[in-house]
């Protein structure tokens, strides 16, 4: 069996070698001549995977993306060839979580927030957006929710319209899919209207689709005096973002949110558990297998723990200004060789949470919430 894969794609050799012979490619430049014999492509967010990738690809069975998005898939065209697909919902959700988590804890400390004062609008309240929703509420940080599609399926979903939610918050964090049409379409959901009912001072988060707030709405807002704090992510037109708006961020960074090492890993492994249905086999690997030891897997704690305790704790694991240091850096130098997909190609790795087992007498059980371990990793 013939299987190509994204070379960003760690340990997918690991899992899938067994079940044929693996090539890796890269994702971004991949082109139909390249899949022409493929049984199975493994993809990630950089390659679209349409009718024209496709083309010459006839004994193509599966296509797997390592992703949560799906936007770069066209799915009826997969399903009018009868070729299997899986994504990989939710394996970085805890990633992206702890992304947006280090961004308030810099912005907290960066505007002299109390955060347990300000209240946090989640948009998009899936696999992201509910972990995040409970972090939050761990932390004693009011929220709001908006989805329209839980609202709709769940009777007692505390959901506030968009227009709604925009005046109440002081923070406004998006985790919706990218959605081109339809009644809850995402693009520019965040445009020069709906900017308008933001307080002033309201900071934006962007950490799914860079299409999702309309990044010349948001320049123009900066260009016109706005202090408004920024935290982007993702951007339009990746992976050639407007430099012009990363000065007017108070964190940027290269569509890294979810890049733990235990995201990316479980995006193969779930693409692996996947095949294996498909092929009728009993998966032989996990991902405890193959994940090397984190660098710090037990700190010992007071159980007086407070919010000032668990930024010092989680910026052990992850400071977010470590990507926002490197994005500056490298997306303002002449030399795009080393610009938006080679920060993601040599990304440093990263530890989720769970990597690390808290001891002490008392571990607080908001801190388990939030995904630390409490068991032998
Ligand atoms: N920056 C990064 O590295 C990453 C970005 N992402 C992005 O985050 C997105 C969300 O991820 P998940 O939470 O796992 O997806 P999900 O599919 O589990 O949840 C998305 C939620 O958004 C809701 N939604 C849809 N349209 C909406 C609208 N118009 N307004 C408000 N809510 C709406 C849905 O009902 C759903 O509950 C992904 O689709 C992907 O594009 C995901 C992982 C990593
Ligand atoms: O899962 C998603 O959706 C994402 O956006 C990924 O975390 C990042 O995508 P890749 O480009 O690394 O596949």
């Amino acid at each position: 069996m013939k299987i190509y894969a994204d070379e960003n794609m760690p340990y997918v050799k690991d899992f899938f070698a067994e079940l044929g012979e693996v090539t890796l490619l890269n994702g971004r430049t991949l082109t139909a001549e390249q899949i022409r014999d493929a049984d199975v492509l493994l993809v990630r967010s950089v390659t679209k995977v349409n009718k024209e990738l496709l083309a010459k690809s006839s004994t193509l069975k599966f296509v797997g993306t390592a992703t949560i998005g799906t936007d770069h898939i066209d799915q009826s065209y997969l399903q009018q060839r009868g070729i299997g697909f899986s994504s990989a919902p939710g394996c970085n959700a805890q990633s992206v979580v702890e992304y947006v988590l280090s961004a308030l804890f810099v912005l907290a400390e960066k505007y002299q927030w109390d955060l347990q004062q300000k209240t946090v609008g989640v948009v998009g309240v899936g696999n992201i957006g509910r972990r995040l929703v409970t972090a939050l509420q761990a932390l004693s940080i009011k929220v709001l929710c908006c989805d329209p599609q839980r609202a709709a399926a769940e009777a007692d979903f505390p959901h506030i319209p968009f227009e709604q939610l925009l005046p109440q918050v002081d923070i406004v964090s998006f985790h919706v899919p990218l959605v081109k049409s339809g009644p809850d379409a995402t693009v520019d959901l965040l445009n020069s209207q709906t900017i308008k009912l933001l307080k002033p001072d309201c900071a934006v988060i962007n950490a799914c689709r860079g299409e999702v707030t309309n990044n010349d709405v948001l320049l123009a807002q900066a260009l016109s005096g706005s202090k408004r704090p920024l935290v982007l992510d993702v951007w339009a037109n990746e992976p050639e973002p407007d430099l012009r708006l990363i000065p007017h961020t108070d964190i940027a960074s290269a569509h890294i949110a979810g890049h733990s090492i235990e995201g990316k890993a479980r995006g193969t492994e779930m693409l692996y558990q996947a095949l294996c249905v498909q092929l009728g086999l009993a998966p032989t690997k996990t991902l405890a297998q193959v994940l090397p030891a984190p660098q710090v897997s037990e700190v010992k704690i007071n159980s007086e723990f407070g919010l000032l305790d668990v930024q010092n704790l989680s910026r052990l694991l992850y400071d977010v200004r470590r990507d926002d240091a490197l994005f500056r850096f490298y997306m303002m130098q002449d030399n795009k060789t080393q610009g938006f997909d080679w920060l993601r190609k040599s990304y440093p790795p990263r530890r989720e949470y769970s990597s690390v087992r808290l001891t002490g007498q008392e571990v607080p059980e908001f801190l388990t919430t939030l995904g630390f371990s409490t068991q032998m990793n």
